[in-house]
């Protein structure tokens, strides 16, 4: 029997054309999240690590120290939160009400923004690609490119789009900037040369911005605010609000919660650094849930390298089995585009040696 919640109209996620419902929102059973938003470890849930003592100069014994910390918590879980980033805290608090003020327009408005068929980037109430297992989330996706936020912010936002446009290449360059500093952090770790990795992110063409604004849920027991993955990319750096409702899969097939931490910013391993650390790193699968009344705000930012950059483990880290052949960033992006959606780590498997 379906009831009175689900029936309720979802007009915060509806574009104008498609009038939806709760029931539009529900997930099949098996995806049902059974740990609550606000559900997390008494203890420390993924590693802290801060940047404080070697932002100024990043050498001895610390960096090292810290190095390989940081290797550690990629190995075994994928992610950790990075405190003391040197991120300035005004970025931070600026893109989130320059965010919230956009997602506040009315629908008519923000869909000026909207994904057009060609490109799947811009504004989204919905992914409409998604067909079923919807994600209650309202989605702006723009790729790390000065034009393509102004393009956004323009057709939104007309001549009030600078606070906007400044704000989002404010944040975007300063992420740009933390993750060369973790990128070089990682692959000191691993004792590959430190510009093993940076030196394949000069071209910003292929890094990508996601904006996630989760409204609140009647039902999140049944909903999702988005569904089990791990992310495609290299490297990602989340930022998120004080909410809560990010989960990360464990070994032992357990949810657990990650708490929010204030300024700090979430770094997990992507599925194209798994295959370039020869599974070193590892990219673990996560997803959003979400809550009845409060609504949440992440920001994930995905690295990428130039689209022709090999993805090849190095000699050192084929320690044993050598586990996926050689790739371009460029060739699997295409099939991520072609493959529209996938869940868990089906992408890479493509990839996999004697898969
Ligand atoms: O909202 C979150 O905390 C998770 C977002 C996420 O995993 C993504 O955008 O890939
Ligand atoms: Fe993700």
């Amino acid at each position: 029997m379906v009831s009175r919640i689900e029936e309720e109209s979802v007009d915060a996620l509806s574009s104008l054309d498609q009038k939806l419902h709760v029931k539009n929102f529900i997930w099949c059973e098996k995806e049902w999240p059974s740990l609550s938003f606000d559900e997390f470890e008494d203890e420390e849930d993924v590693p802290v690590i801060s940047l404080h003592e070697i932002l100024e100069s990043k050498k001895g014994d610390t960096y090292e120290k810290l190095c390989q910390l940081m290797v550690t918590a990629s190995a075994t879980w994928g992610f950790f939160k990075l405190v003391n980033h040197g991120v300035a805290s005004e970025i931070t608090k600026n893109i989130k009400l320059r965010l919230h003020e956009f997602f506040d327009l009315p629908m008519e408005q923000k869909l000026k923004g909207g994904r057009s068929a060609s490109l799947p980037l811009g504004y989204s109430a919905t992914n409409p690609d998604y067909g079923e297992n919807l994600p209650w989330a309202e989605i702006i996706q723009l790729l790390q490119s000065p034009q393509q936020t102004l393009g956004l912010a323009k057709n939104v936002l007309g001549d009030q789009h600078q606070p906007f446009s400044d704000a989002m290449s404010e944040y975007m360059d300063a992420l740009d900037k933390l993750g060369m500093i973790i990128f070089e952090m990682l692959a000191h770790g691993l004792g590959l040369p430190d510009d093993f990795f940076t030196k394949h992110f000069t071209e910003k063409d292929s890094t990508m911005i996601r904006i996630n604004r989760y409204p609140p849920c009647p039902l999140p027991e049944k909903c999702l605010g988005l569904g089990s993955h791990s992310d495609p990319h290299t490297l990602t750096i989340l930022f998120q609000d004080e909410v809560g409702g990010l989960q990360v899969l464990q070994n032992d097939n357990q949810w657990i919660g990650i708490r929010p931490v204030p300024n700090s910013f979430i770094i997990n391993i992507g599925d194209t650094l798994e295959a370039w650390t020869n599974g070193r790193l590892r990219s673990v699968v996560h997803r959003a849930v979400v809550n009845k009344e409060k609504r949440r705000l992440s920001i994930a930012y995905f690295m990428s390298p130039a689209c022709s950059t090999v993805i090849e483990s190095p000699p050192q880290l084929i320690t044993h089995d050598k586990l996926y052949v050689p790739f371009t960033w460029g060739d699997f992006r295409n099939q991520l585009l072609i493959q529209k959606r996938v869940s868990g780590k089906t992408a890479l498997n493509r990839y996999r040696l004697n898969y």
